[in-house]
């Protein structure tokens, strides 16, 4: 029997959000927060998202890009936002931004964004991840980069299998 797959889903039934105030157990030894720290929450934000736009389980493929702007100083909130920018046959491209606040003036500052690509597991024959409809200009106007980054992943992709051939074990 044909398996019945959803094809296309919203931005909004996937979006992750995610809020923390900087404690010390945050920072490396400049006072700021730590840059594998940010990674840890993007990957664990994207892997949300991502599970929640197939419904079943992903693995982290790459960390395409991750821009750290400007830094985090202990006190600081820090909000964070995610959501598929790009869909293939069996990867998620998720765009996610991270937003600190001044605690006490409310002045608020980029801190950090990125791409993460996540790879569906466990696809059944004839299915792929379900396609992405956005619905605020910010989405719209990230997604439209789509196929440009992606040519770019697929090139990469390519350098990566003569690479994994020298790299020594
Ligand atoms: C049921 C749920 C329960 C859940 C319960 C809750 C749990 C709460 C979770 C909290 C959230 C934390 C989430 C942490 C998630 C980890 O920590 S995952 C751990 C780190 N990641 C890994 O260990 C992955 C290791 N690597 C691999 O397994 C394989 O290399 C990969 C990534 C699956 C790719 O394998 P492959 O044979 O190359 O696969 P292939 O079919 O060629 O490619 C599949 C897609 O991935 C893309 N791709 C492959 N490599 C790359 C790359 N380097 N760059 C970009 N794209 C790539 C391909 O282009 C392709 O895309 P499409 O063109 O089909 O759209």
């Amino acid at each position: 029997m044909q398996e019945n797959f959803t094809t296309t889903k919203k931005t909004s039934d996937s979006k992750c959000f995610f809020s923390h105030a900087t404690v010390p157990y945050d920072l490396n030894e400049g006072g700021s927060v730590y840059g594998a720290r940010l990674l840890e929450w993007a990957d664990n934000l994207s892997g949300l998202v991502s599970i929640k736009h197939r419904r079943g389980s992903v693995t982290t493929a790459s960390f395409d890009q991750f821009n750290f702007v400007n830094p985090i100083q202990l006190g600081d909130f820090i909000f964070g936002e995610a959501f598929i920018s790009g869909t293939g046959d069996a990867s998620m491209e998720i765009f996610l931004k991270f937003v600190g606040e001044k605690s006490v003036t409310g002045e608020k500052y980029l801190a950090a964004f990125g791409f993460v690509t996540y790879a569906a597991k466990k696809l059944k024959p004839g299915e792929k991840v379900p396609k992405i409809i956005g619905e605020t200009d910010e989405e719209l106007s990230i997604m439209q980069g789509y196929e440009e980054r992606k040519k770019i992943i697929r090139e990469k992709i390519e350098r990566n299998k003569a690479l994994t051939e020298i790299i020594k074990l």
